[in-house]
């Protein structure tokens, strides 16, 4: 891996985060017989700049994931699981991968940002994941955290339809954060909506089911790129790749203020639901 999962989503062409799922949330198989670390591979083929994979199990996820799609890849991967301990983060550096998802309605604040602190001890990119507003302010190096809008409810296990107006409604909060990559994730259903994202002043999309479902990665893309050359004629914004420097790797273990080092954080998950983070 040569980059960070930042620079490497806001350096890209084409912002989207392709995503390694193995059972949608009505536990329906997306992998239809192919490997995981297959379908990544064709995403990285495809262009993608960064890879996500969950692990967490109520989506099929296992650790054996993680390790065959960081052996297939070379851009930055995203970890997807229900991560409430430090510990789980240094795993997590340890299997190689590049960001590591946060969910802000399962995490007491204090543990959000103690954790996004671990990510960024650690060079890993903190990916946030928010429903509300409130839920973004006070990261901690906000530059360094991707700050995603969840259009889904991952307390109802996601298995509602979507709200692809929450990153409408949460666009302005989610900047006014300090996060350089806002990124739309879940429901984004079609090259046209993800185009229409990105043309509202989205910086990244996280994909899944869309592409996990469609015929041919390529295809979807070639169409994805249609929508916006159409809406960028219409609005006349158009995404510029940006390069930003790699936050420093700070030794480690860093003594985060206020808590115990090494101290677990309070389990705000459902019990058990984890471990697809390798220990
Ligand atoms: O959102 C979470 O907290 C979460 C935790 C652990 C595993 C998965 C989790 N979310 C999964 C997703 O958010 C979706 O897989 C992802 O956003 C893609 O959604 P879609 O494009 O609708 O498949």
């Amino acid at each position: 891996m040569t980059q960070s999962f930042l620079s490497a989503l806001l350096g890209a062409e084409r912002p989207v985060i392709m995503e390694v799922k193995s059972r949608d949330a009505h536990g329906a198989d997306l992998l239809r017989g192919r490997l995981p670390g297959d379908v990544a591979a064709a995403y990285q083929q495809a262009g993608a700049p960064c890879v996500s994979v969950v692990t967490g199990r109520w989506f099929g996820g296992s650790a054996a994931m993680l390790h065959e799609v960081t052996a297939r890849v070379d851009v930055p991967v995203l970890l997807k699981d229900f991560v409430t301990r430090r510990d789980q983060i240094t795993a997590a550096a340890r299997a190689g991968v590049s960001a590591v998802l946060l969910t802000a309605a399962l995490l007491p604040r204090e543990s959000l940002h103690d954790l996004a602190r671990q990510c960024q001890a650690h060079g890993l990119t903190p990916f946030v994941e928010i429903t509300d507003a409130e839920e973004a302010i006070g990261l901690p190096n906000p530059r360094d955290c991707v700050v995603a809008v969840n259009n889904k409810d991952i307390t109802a296990r996601e298995r509602d339809a979507g709200d692809l107006d929450r990153s409408r409604a949460l666009l302005p909060a989610v900047r006014a954060a300090g996060t350089l990559c806002p990124v739309s994730a879940s429901a984004v259903n079609s090259p046209a909506t993800a185009a229409g994202l990105l043309a509202e002043g989205y910086r990244g999309l996280l994909i899944g089911t869309s592409l996990l479902r469609a015929p041919s990665v390529e295809a979807w893309l070639a169409e994805f790129d249609t929508h916006r050359a159409a809406s960028t004629e219409k609005t006349g914004r158009v995404v510029v790749p940006l390069t930003v420097e790699a936050p420093p790797v700070l030794p480690h273990p860093v003594p985060v203020p206020g808590t115990a080092a090494g101290g677990t954080v309070p389990p705000a998950t459902p019990a058990g639901e984890a471990e697809g983070v390798p220990a």
